[in-house]
């Protein structure tokens, strides 16, 4: 036996050893979340139980990143134990997650990220859909897009708000790598047509006027719609991400093709409570101020008094009348905390309407 074939052979008997105290271990920690299950059933008998607790994950995933000794990056430790996590609560109770379809869209791709993959993932047409599938019960909670670094809000969002009783559960961020790619049934033939989602054609918009001027674009739905279009007609490629290539099995032509390296997707997770400070949270409002001279300064003027900062303000048109305006914005703090409260009913002195969408952990992975 050469030296390097009985150094391996050790190591690899220490990597089982420690893989069998692992799974030890993850055992313990699964038997521990049955318990908390049978907790949280005793003492609210008969009523709906929450074993979703998103304030309590924060807490967890800050604390391993935080504490993580390497040499795994603290952001690979957290995604460990977002897994393990994941797989605890099913077993407590299996969450139904409805997402922006179809499958392979980058919002399932976010609601992975943010739940873990023992999530039962249903996918729907529209964003309006998944409001009504979690409003509906039909599925735990939801996730939706709201904002893209390149491209901006995503509007259809922000007014499904405005009559939705939901509230804002959580965030998460996507960085969005679009490829272009094509099915190997039909390498090498010409390329006459790309298809994609608006919004990713946008945001592509430099390279391909760069590297495929001239070429037809088609807007589809989805991106995995413009993958599975792809994947059936010759002549034609799709702009999607990874998710999408690898359900249709299509092969990369150019990858990493968005005009910004730092292109970022926002999701919300959305649910029928409210979340419990976790400690470092984040909170959002809609306000419809009187359209009088001062207004927007008075509106923004609490936030300046009692130091809280702001992180997003955006307009949009009001649906009770033309030239109206509501103010959608996002600030750090949760609703519980004194100096928010303070806030809070200082500008609903002053508001017409003040809707609380609700307190939730900012994003951790
Ligand atoms: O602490 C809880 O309430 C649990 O249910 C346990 C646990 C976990 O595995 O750590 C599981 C699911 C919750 O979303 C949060 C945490």
């Amino acid at each position: 036996m050469s030296d390097e074939q009985a150094r391996l052979g050790q190591l690899r008997v220490d990597i089982d050893r420690l893989d069998q105290e692992i799974m030890d271990l993850i055992s313990k920690r699964a038997e521990c979340a049955q318990e908390v299950a049978r907790v949280k059933m005793e003492a609210n008998p008969g009523e709906d139980v929450f074993f979703y607790r998103p304030e309590r994950e924060a807490q967890v995933l800050r604390r391993i990143k935080e504490s993580n000794p390497g040499p795994l990056s603290g952001e690979e430790m957290a995604r460990l134990f977002r897994e393990i996590m994941s797989a605890c609560l099913a077993l407590e109770k299996p969450m139904h997650i409805a997402f922006l379809g179809p499958i392979g869209t980058f919002t399932q791709a976010a609601a992975l990220k943010h739940f873990g993959h023992s999530v039962v993932s249903v996918p729907l047409p529209a964003i309006d859909a998944v409001f009504r599938e979690v409003e509906s019960g039909a599925a735990h909670y939801g996730v939706v897009p709201v904002e893209n670094s390149t491209e901006g809000m995503i509007n259809h969002t922000l007014d499904m708000f405005m009559s939705s009783p939901l509230k804002i559960c959580g965030e998460v961020q996507l960085r969005i790598h679009h490829h272009l790619m094509v099915s190997p049934k039909h390498q090498g033939q010409d390329i006459v047509r790309i298809y994609s989602h608006q919004q990713s054609f946008a945001q592509c918009r430099q390279w391909l006027d760069t590297h495929r001027y001239g070429i037809e674009r088609v807007t589809v739905s989805s991106n995995a719609e413009a993958a599975r279009r792809a994947a059936e007609e010759p002549g034609t490629a799709a702009i999607a991400g990874d998710m999408a290539a690898e359900l249709y099995g299509l092969e990369m032509l150019a990858t990493s093709i968005e005009d910004r390296p730092d292109n970022t997707t926002r999701f919300l997770i959305i649910g029928r409570e409210e979340v419990p400070a976790s400690g470092n949270d984040k909170s959002s409002i809609l306000v419809s101020m009187r359209n009088k001279p001062g207004a927007l300064y008075q509106l923004l003027e609490p936030f300046h008094k009692h130091g809280l900062s702001l992180t997003r303000i955006e307009t949009r048109p009001s649906p009770s009348g033309t030239w109206a305006y509501v103010f959608y914005i996002d600030f750090e703090g949760h609703v519980d905390d004194a100096q928010v409260s303070k806030v809070l009913s200082e500008i609903d002195e002053e508001a017409v309407e003040l809707k609380r969408l609700g307190s939730y952990p900012i994003g951790v992975l």
